[in-house]
């Protein structure tokens, strides 16, 4: 029954010959996927708004891979920037959102500015991506007649609210909603929406990060096993060429998926099956994982209560 019922139909994304655009594919995460990418045949673009690191980014990848990637320096924070620079870099087949920045605090610390800081590029960037690439997107589908894809990074932390991020949480679980909403808008086109949650990654973006985490976001992350950029970006691009909806990227992330598969598109009849069967196992997990967070902060504050 599930073959039948699994929607939206599987589909295979091919990445060779095409127009692969990744936002924040000057470092980390987005520079491993474009290498990658640029490895497999695609025609890369990488977008971040630093020219010179874009330009090491495009000679890193020019070494590792013998291919040219074109660059555009644009804030996505920037509807106009982001426009001009999608019309320059042609139509797109795989559009990659994964550009964003995290920093981490209690609320009441941090300022505000910080707050939609994250908003708006985590969030609203993502919006004027999606917004500048459709049109010409959809019109490439309807030429090749092949299936086409928007993947949006998110993070563990955009299936799980953890104690440091409640602004980064916020606007990786956001981006959720945005997908799940797009993908029905979308599949008429053929365009499939993914969606990414990889757990920490080691990246320049997280060693700056770990120079103010607050001690409780670091052992609360902790549950998840760390992974290295490259594992990240081949988990991502897996995910992304067989057309799935929610790309998990280690096994505590398979098992968040699982708790948080709520009424999320779900195209492998498989997975599906999985997550029936898994729901009040997995429901079980989760709240034996809460048990242990709330007991880590209630012994963190009783311990650091004594310095205060
Ligand atoms: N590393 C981790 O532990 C995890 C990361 N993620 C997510 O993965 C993604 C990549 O993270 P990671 O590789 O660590 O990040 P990095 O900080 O290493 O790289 C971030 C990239 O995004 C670009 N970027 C940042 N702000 C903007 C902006 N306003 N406009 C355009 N580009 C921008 C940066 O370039 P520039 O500064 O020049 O603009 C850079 O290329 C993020 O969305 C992050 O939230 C998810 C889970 C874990
Ligand atoms: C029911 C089963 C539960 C399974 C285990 C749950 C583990 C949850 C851990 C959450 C980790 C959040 C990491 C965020 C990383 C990130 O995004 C930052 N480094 C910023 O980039």
């Amino acid at each position: 029954a599930l073959a039948f019922l699994a929607r939206p139909r599987a589909a295979r994304i091919p990445l060779k010959g095409r127009h692969v655009l990744i936002t924040g594919g000057s470092s980390g995460i987005g520079l491993a996927m474009a290498t990658a990418a640029a490895r497999e045949g695609a025609r890369v673009s990488i977008l971040a708004r630093n020219a010179a690191r874009l330009e090491e980014a495009r000679g890193a990848i020019r070494a590792a891979t013998g291919r040219d990637v074109g660059v555009h320096a644009a804030d996505v924070r920037d509807a106009d920037a982001v426009a001009r620079a999608l019309a320059e870099a042609g139509p797109v087949d795989v559009l990659v959102c994964n550009h964003g920045v995290f920093v981490p605090q209690e609320l009441e610390k941090q300022e505000m500015e910080e707050v939609k800081w994250m908003v708006d590029i985590n969030l609203m960037g993502t919006f004027h991506l999606v917004k500048a690439a459709l049109p010409a997107m959809k019109e490439r589908t309807k030429e090749t007649r092949l299936p086409a894809s928007i993947a949006i990074m998110s993070s563990q932390a955009g299936q799980v609210g953890v104690y440091g991020y409640t602004a980064y949480s916020a606007s990786k679980f956001a981006l959720r909603g945005l997908g799940e909403a797009l993908q029905h808008e979308v599949i008429a086109d053929n365009i499939h929406v993914s969606l990414i949650f990889p757990p920490d990654t080691e990246t320049p973006g997280f060693a700056e990060e770990n120079k103010r985490r607050p001690e409780l976001t670091n052992i609360i992350a902790g549950s998840s096993g760390g992974m290295k950029a490259d594992d990240v970006a081949r988990k991502a691009l897996d995910g992304i060429k067989s057309g799935k909806f929610i790309v998990p990227c280690n096994f505590e992330g398979a098992m968040l998926a699982v708790a948080t598969a709520g009424l999320s598109p779900q195209s492998s009849p498989l997975t599906a099956f999985l997550e029936i069967i898994g729901a009040g196992v997995m429901r079980f997990a989760a709240i034996c994982f809460q048990f242990n967070w709330f007991m880590t902060i209630e012994n963190w504050y009783a311990k650091n209560k004594k310095h205060a």
